[in-house]
């Protein structure tokens, strides 16, 4: 089968790992300085469940609770990864109104996302805990990951969970259903 073509942005408030989860991704490495981006896209092949992916990944400026939702990120784009740092309540807050505003700017009820919740090394500085990321993520029907950009840890997982929610959204994955009937 050829590789299908998916775009995903990346999203969330200044400083909360967006450009170091795409590089570790991308090129294996993590790098400790502080460089705010404007924007950026990366390209990489994956293969998820024996299906060829050629993934471009658009990672984004900072938002912030004021910031318009860019248009360029409603177009031609099939997934989001919308990121906050665990340290962090203020970026917390910021997910949940990026995510508001998505909605609103898409007009759809459901739009595949992955929340993540970023630099678990960071376990001594943490303000977010994993129940409250998992019941923000509940209440979106999306899927929930934390993640360290720094030790590599859950890094590939964000992206190819992003690439099963998408084939989700396109009705192309069979989820497990408890229901018995009878
Ligand atoms: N300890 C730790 N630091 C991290 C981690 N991920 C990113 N950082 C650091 O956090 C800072 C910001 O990281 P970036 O990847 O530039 O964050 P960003 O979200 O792309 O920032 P903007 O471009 O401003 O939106 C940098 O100093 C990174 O080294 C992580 O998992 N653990």
């Amino acid at each position: 089968m050829p590789p299908k073509q998916r775009k995903i942005a990346i999203m969330g408030f200044r400083s909360v790992g967006k450009s170091s989860l795409s590089i570790q991704f991308v090129e294996g490495q993590f790098v400790d300085s502080y460089d705010p981006t404007i924007e950026n896209t990366f390209t990489k092949s994956t293969r998820v469940n024996s299906q060829d992916y050629e993934l471009k990944l658009v990672d984004t400026a900072g938002q912030d609770e004021y910031s318009i939702f860019p248009a360029q990120y409603l177009m031609d784009i099939h997934g989001y990864v919308l990121v906050y740092s665990i340290t962090s309540s203020k970026s917390f807050e910021v997910v949940q109104i990026i995510y508001e505003k998505l909605l609103d700017m898409t007009g759809k009820v459901h739009v595949p996302i992955v929340l993540v919740g970023n630099k678990t090394d960071l376990h001594m500085e943490r303000m977010i805990s994993s129940e409250e990321g998992k019941r923000l993520a509940d209440s979106w029907k999306a899927a929930f990951l934390e993640a360290s950009a720094k030790q590599n840890e859950s890094v590939a997982d964000i992206f190819h969970t992003a690439l099963l929610e998408i084939e989700k959204a396109n009705g192309n994955v069979q989820e497990k259903s408890n229901c018995i009937i009878s």
